[in-house]
């Protein structure tokens, strides 16, 4: 056997590992590296990925290697750039090749059969060929009505619209289309997208906006790979900073990607790079029906549209020739996958511009620690925005004290009020003027936790170990983890004594600003009141229009949202994050308040924040208060150096859920010894935490467990982790184990 006649292959199953076939003679000459073909598995046919030749097996080993059967498509789905990214996924994050592959394919591409052409949407449009309404219409009414509509909206419109506003159009438009007085057009538009909110080029940039613009220019004319960090306060300008790389980019016959945090949030900067750009962008988001993302799939596969802006998973969009990736808002959590392939898209798509020699702007005004680091090492480049666009200032800050301003309040009462004095006052006074509020808290529900006056016990979910949250609206207590809601129990189940109901959530917030401020518009913006990407989006949109006062939210409001009427921004409460037992709990509030705080003056008044706290002198609290991200950085820095936690070790969590207590506790000692007995020598300074219960104990009614291992770099833990991920095999299936390679989320 020639090497050149065997390949390597990945199979769409969940097994490790390429898999070496023979090439038939007559496919020799149709393969090409990123193709989808037809190979025989175990029993049966699977799905394969042509990945390249394979070596030969070694001497002496007599194995019988089988044939690929069929290949499925003429030009690969996946360009080679994207292979070596999906094998790096696979390595790193221990997870099946296969896999990891079809979660990157569009559904239409992840199955055993033939590419299909996914088509576009065609609209058709009803275009009046008359002025007015001929005579002999008289007689017709509804036809007389049907062309009067399009008359009236100026002769031309789509049918969908006509009909929703005259029942019976589509079969009268006929008619008329019959008689020679109408005439359809077909319009072909590009699925899922539409129109975003347009702005214009500015015509001159700010001083900082030209420097950091000049060197995104020269790398990009240099091309090769350049890691960027754009550190710009919020309201800096990046946006355009981007616009104008991938502008360059263009001009240079490359392809873009840009990395958002979630599409339905940032209608604003979709809106900008549409209109910058126009149908050569394809918008890649969660809420795509399948032909829509195929379809998106194949343009920029074929080299037709050349951009593509798109959540997490658009770290794998088939960019053609990229020359430039940019991760807006790069310390967002949403960025990690929290289930099977637990992967940092952040982190891909350094790697990726790496592999495809691109240049790489990770973008923010709170970038992480982890970021923060490789620019201190002199790894990625540092690009400032220091100051707002046209000079303008940056808000002011203030605290207001909860301990001195709820004094008088027993601490066990139900239904405080919350909002402070000088929240109220300085509410009504913004509103007065006509401007616009965002009031923060990062909590749904009415009350986030139902306590018996006598006994103290909370009421928690039976299934998972966590407080039920009380949600008015409903009238039901909600688990924020498994969703399930129950009813609102009337006695304490211990001890039958009187429930209070304690905490506060976005909902009651809501409550007090409409009873306190009867005169203020108050809207809710949380995943109970944003239930789908419509919804979210027409919010947001209503807030623009400013038929809105108040905007009472959860962290969706403090997103990269660019309202000019917001003069006034405040946190309900800062402290709600701070006691989370995570150790980017400091961080993660710090990165909250300033995002949320940059909300405020952003239009040409100036901004004011007010912040609500038990904590003033909390760290990161106080560093808000003087846009002290240096100060902050620095001083976490240090903390995690001398703790040894990320950025200056790397991690993976070994997590275990199963339905008996025992077995999974016995199966997390199993592994803490095997771990134990394949520990690298001692030099290495790979370290295990536990195996210990998880902080949620339960969830769903399983027992969760974990261990956690940590080195001074990733290479130290791989090896371990590769052996590890061959002995899950052997765990009953009964108990689920997971490993979470640099983990985000520590509960
Ligand atoms: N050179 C410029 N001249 C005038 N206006 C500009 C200029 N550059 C950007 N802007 C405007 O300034 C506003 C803020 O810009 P942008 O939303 O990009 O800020 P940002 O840095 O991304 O902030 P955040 O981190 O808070 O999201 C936008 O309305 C944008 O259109
Ligand atoms: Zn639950």
């Amino acid at each position: 056997m020639s090497p050149s006649n065997l390949a390597s292959v990945a199979v769409g199953r969940p097994v490790r590992g390429e898999f070496t076939y023979v090439v038939p003679d007559g496919l020799s000459g149709r393969l090409s590296p990123g193709q989808r073909i037809l190979v025989p598995f175990g029993r049966s046919m699977s799905l394969g990925f042509f990945l390249g030749p394979a070596a030969p097996p070694p001497e002496g080993e007599s194995v019988k290697l089988k044939p690929i059967m069929k290949v499925l498509e003429d030009s690969p789905s996946l360009p080679p750039d994207l292979i070596a990214l999906l094998r790096f996924a696979a390595e790193h994050y221990r997870y099946p090749l296969g896999e990891v592959i079809k979660s990157a394919l569009p559904p239409g591409l992840t199955k055993a059969e033939e590419e299909k052409e996914a088509k576009p949407d065609v609209q058709e449009f009803a275009v009046a060929l008359v002025a007015e309404a001929p005579a002999v219409l008289r007689r017709a009414p509804a036809q007389s009505a049907a062309l009067a509509y399009l008359l009236a909206v100026g002769g031309r419109a789509p049918i969908e619209e006509v009909a929703h506003a005259i029942p019976g159009a589509r079969e009268t438009l006929r008619k008329l289309v019959e008689r020679g007085f109408v005439r359809i057009d077909e319009e072909v538009i590009a699925p899922g997208v539409k129109e975003g909110l347009a702005q214009g080029r500015p015509e001159k940039l700010t001083p900082e906006q030209a420097a950091a613009v000049l060197e995104l220019h020269a790398a990009v004319d240099a091309g090769g790979f350049q890691p960027f960090l754009l550190h710009g306060v919020t309201g800096s300008g990046k946006t355009e900073v981007y616009l104008r790389a991938v502008e360059r980019n263009l001009e240079r016959g490359k392809g873009s990607l840009i990395l958002v945090p979630e599409i339905a949030l940032t209608p604003q900067l979709v809106g900008r790079f549409r209109s910058r750009f126009g149908a050569d962008v394809a918008v890649l988001h969660s809420a795509l029906k399948d032909r829509e993302r195929l379809f998106h799939w194949q343009a920029l596969r074929k080299g037709t549209v050349r951009i593509a802006v798109g959540v997490r998973s658009a770290v794998f969009a088939p960019v053609e020739n990229l020359g430039l990736v940019v991760v807006d808002e790069e310390h967002d959590p949403s960025f990690k996958q929290e289930d099977k392939l637990r992967y940092q898209a952040r982190d891909l798509a350094v790697v990726r511009a790496k592999q495809a020699g691109a240049v790489v702007v990770l973008g923010s005004a709170t970038p992480s620690l982890e970021t923060l680091e490789n620019t201190r090492r002199g790894r990625y480049r540092k690009l400032e925005l220091k100051n707002r666009v046209d000079d303008r200032p940056m808000p002011t800050i203030e605290l207001v004290d909860l301990r001195q301003e709820r004094p008088r309040e027993p601490l066990v009462q139900e239904e405080a009020p919350i909002l402070s004095a000088p929240l109220l006052d300085a509410m009504a006074e913004t509103i007065g003027r006509g401007q616009q509020v965002i009031l923060f808290l990062n909590r749904r529900g009415h009350s986030t936790f139902l306590i018996c006056e006598v006994c103290g016990t909370s009421v928690k979910c039976s299934d998972c170990d966590v407080c039920l949250t009380y949600h008015r609206s409903q009238n039901r207590l909600v688990c924020h983890y498994c969703g399930v809601a129950h009813p609102v129990p009337e006695h304490c189940r211990e001890c039958t004594g009187p429930l209070l109901k304690m905490g506060i959530g976005t909902e009651r917030v809501e409550a007090e600003v409409a009873e306190r401020i009867p005169q203020a518009r108050v809207a809710r913006l949380d995943r109970d009141s944003a239930s789908s990407a419509e919804r979210l989006t027409e919010m947001l949109a209503s807030f623009a229009r400013r038929e809105i006062d108040v905007l009472v939210g959860t962290q969706m409001v403090a997103k990269g949202h660019d309202f000019p009427g917001v003069t006034l921004v405040c946190v309900v409460m800062a402290d709600t994050s701070l006691a989370i037992p995570d150790f980017r709990a400091s961080e993660r509030t710090f990165h909250l308040l300033t995002q949320v705080a940059g909300r405020a003056g952003r239009g040409k008044d100036p901004g004011r924040v007010l912040v609500q706290t038990y904590n003033p002198e909390a760290d990161p609290v106080k560093r808000v208060l003087t846009h002290d991200f240096e100060g902050f950085s620095e001083r976490e820095l240090e903390r995690r150096k001398v703790l040894a936690w990320p950025p200056y070790t790397r991690m993976a969590a070994i997590r275990l859920e199963g339905e008996s207590a025992e077995q999974t506790a016995s199966v997390a000692r199993f592994l803490g010894d095997f771990i134990g007995r394949n520990m690298p020598p001692a030099s290495w300074g790979v370290r295990l935490l536990g195996p210990a219960i998880a902080p949620i104990s339960r969830i769903r009614g399983r027992t969760r467990w974990q261990l956690l291992l940590k080195a001074p770099t990733h290479a130290a833990l791989a090896p371990l982790l590769a052996r590890l991920e061959a002995k899950l095999v052997d765990i009953p299936s009964a108990v689920r184990v997971t490993i979470d390679v640099d983990p985000a989320a520590m509960l």
